[in-house]
């Protein structure tokens, strides 16, 4: 059966064509087949996700991009239209970045070796100059043309642009012990004016986490670390973290141990057995939630629309952190926005 209404061929999805003009050129009209059960389904994915856009509604969402999810083109398009999606939905977008794969190429064909002591990248003063160039002079100004792509919406700032953040000092653990790493900081405050400035204007603010201490000095901040910080002191409803693996895996690297939620208690207690590279990320989510951020998720960054899934679905994606002594399922607080 077919509507006369419908300009859609049956050979084109209704997904892959913006709707054109009703065509009636001589016999050749445009029809799509009569498909109930798919498009009650389509209907379920909508109304499914009125809940969750009156939660999100006019609140600050923090995304982490991670360097290892900006590498492939796909990946890449959809984040972007992700960002357009939450924006056009009234919902506050905004977007910490990382870059440590380009960072560690952009060191290699300078001929200055990479290395990482618990999850934290040794920083000299030759390196933090190599990790400013590539996040402010690189990294921001792809992600930002990323989404620009769709009108003048992204605006590029680092952690040294109207003092957003201060860092300070920090060490690696590594066996539980302290090991110095360098130049790395931790974010000690942030000064979210130069955020909030933009998101009143409408704009998707893209940070870059390098931040200078209080005597001016520039510090390497991990992206993981720094969006967590962005997030508490922005008062955000929840921070996404997009990686490249599906979530945190209990016991790593077996594929069937994948963590579909945990709290903050929990989370504490395993985080000093957990492999270096997820050490800063899950870190960062515990600090986010006890910082009063009322979800921390990490989603698996190489499927396109992921962050979708996990935002506007009540099964959600990858694994989420909610406070301590959380028993229920997410779901919607009803919570006016803040
Ligand atoms: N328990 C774990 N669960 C999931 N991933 C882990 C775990 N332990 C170590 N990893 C590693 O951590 C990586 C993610 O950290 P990282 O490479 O720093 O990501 P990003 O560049 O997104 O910040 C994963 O690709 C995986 O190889
Ligand atoms: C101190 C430290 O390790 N800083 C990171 C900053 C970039 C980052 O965090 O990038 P990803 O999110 O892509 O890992 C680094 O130099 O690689």
């Amino acid at each position: 059966m077919s509507t006369k209404e419908d300009p859609t061929p049956p050979d084109v999805r209704v997904d892959e064509a913006p709707p054109s003009p009703r065509r009636r050129v001589g016999t050749t009209r445009r029809m799509r087949r009569h498909d109930p059960e798919g498009d009650a389904a389509k209907v379920a994915v909508l109304t499914g996700a009125l809940p969750w856009l009156k939660e999100f509604h006019g609140n600050v969402v923090v995304i982490k991009y991670g360097g290892h999810a900006m590498v492939d083109e796909d990946c890449r398009r959809a984040f972007a239209d992700d960002m357009v999606f939450l924006r056009t939905c009234g919902i506050l977008p905004v977007v910490v970045h990382g870059g440590g794969p380009q960072i560690s190429g952009m060191l290699g064909r300078l001929g200055i070796d990479s290395e990482f002591r618990g999850g934290l990248r040794v920083t000299t003063e030759e390196t933090v100059d190599v990790v400013r160039m590539v996040l402010t002079g690189q990294v921001t100004p792809e992600v930002v043309g990323l989404i620009n792509g769709h009108g003048p919406l992204a605006v590029g700032l680092s952690g040294e642009d109207g003092g957003l953040f201060t860092a300070e000092r920090t060490v690696a653990v590594v066996d539980g012990e302290p090991v110095d790493v360098g130049l790395v900081g931790d974010v000690v405050a942030v000064d979210p004016t130069p955020v909030t400035a933009l998101l009143e204007r409408g704009k998707i603010p893209v940070v870059a986490t390098v931040a200078p201490d209080r005597d001016g000095v520039v510090h390497n901040v991990n992206a993981d670390t720094a969006a967590a910080a962005l997030a508490v002191a922005l008062g955000a409803v929840k921070l996404v973290v997009l990686t490249d693996v599906e979530g945190l895996y209990a016991d790593w690297p077996d594929r069937d141990s994948l963590v579909q939620q945990i709290d903050a208690a929990e989370l504490a207690e395993i985080l000093p057995t957990l492999d270096a590279g997820m050490v800063p990320k899950m870190a960062a989510c515990l600090r986010a939630v006890e910082g009063g951020v009322r979800r921390a998720t990490v989603v698996d960054g190489r499927t396109p629309h992921a962050l979708l899934l996990e935002m506007f679905t009540t099964e959600g994606t990858g694994t989420m952190v909610v406070p301590a002594a959380t028993t229920s399922d997410d779901v919607p607080t009803g919570e006016e926005p803040a």
